[in-house]
């Protein structure tokens, strides 16, 4: 179990985390879904050590937060992530899983074939598109043999039939490894419904209803209604 226990951390006056408390369960995939500005790169970040909290502790299987077993046995995916593009696809996937205890090696003909990327493994990742970093990226959290994957938008800008093959491969993957997903995306939502929170005011609570209704229920406790009425105001039909 990864567990997050008063999780604080603010910016000058800015409280964005202002008390997480969580936990994310092995062998399921869990999704976290908030408004832009809510604080789930900050939360990414710390889990991954990349911030320092300002208060609160983390606990993933009882090993201690940032130690080297920790980094060994998490990885994290950033939104906005930086690729070496001196490197090919198939030497950085290497690399990364070079620094890992339990990386599958194996694995790696199958999935850059499977992604269509057996022409390019070997070409330099500067001339590959957005689309096939997340690939290759992709490619790296599936074995590197870690206990929790940390992924912020992992699925988007993915063609659609990439986005469906790589869903499967979670559901696989998750047979191992404690997957933590941030998403905007509902196909997601509802490909992945069992362990939902919603990160709103600097908290990260359960959403325990329906995902079909989760649009519904931000409409309601923030102002999107409010904002889609004003539309209708200021684009008065014709
Ligand atoms: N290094 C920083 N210095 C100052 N403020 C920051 C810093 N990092 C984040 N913030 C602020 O913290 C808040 C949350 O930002 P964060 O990137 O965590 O949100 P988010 O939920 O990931 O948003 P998005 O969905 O747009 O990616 C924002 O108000 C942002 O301006």
């Amino acid at each position: 179990m990864f567990t997050i226990n008063h999780l604080k951390k603010s910016f000058d006056h800015n409280d964005v985390l202002k008390d997480i408390s969580a936990s994310f369960p092995k062998n399921n995939i869990s999704i976290i879904v908030g408004a832009n500005g809510s604080g789930k790169t900050t939360l990414m970040n710390i889990i991954s050590g990349l911030v320092v909290a300002d208060n609160g502790n983390i606990d993933l299987d009882d090993i201690p937060y940032n130690s080297q077993h920790y980094s060994e046995n998490l990885f994290y995916v950033p939104s906005d992530f930086y690729l070496p593009g001196f490197l090919s696809g198939r030497e950085y996937v290497n690399f990364v899983l070079s620094r890992y205890p339990h990386p599958n090696y194996d694995l790696l003909p199958y999935l850059f074939s499977l992604f269509d990327l057996t022409d390019s493994q070997n070409k330099l990742l500067e001339g590959y598109s957005f689309g096939m970093k997340k690939k290759v990226q992709l490619i790296a959290a599936l074995t590197v043999g870690s206990k929790y994957l940390f992924a912020d938008e992992i699925f988007s800008g993915l063609d659609f039939e990439t986005v469906l093959l790589a869903e499967e491969l979670f559901l696989k993957l998750r047979e191992s490894t404690g997957i933590v997903i941030v998403s905007h995306e509902m196909n997601t939502l509802e490909k992945f419904p069992q362990n939902i929170w919603l990160m709103k005011s600097g908290l990260l609570v359960p959403y325990n209803g329906d995902v079909r209704s989760l649009p519904d229920a931000i409409k309601s406790t923030g102002k999107l209604g409010e904002k889609i009425a004003s539309i209708k105001r200021h684009f008065p039909i014709a």
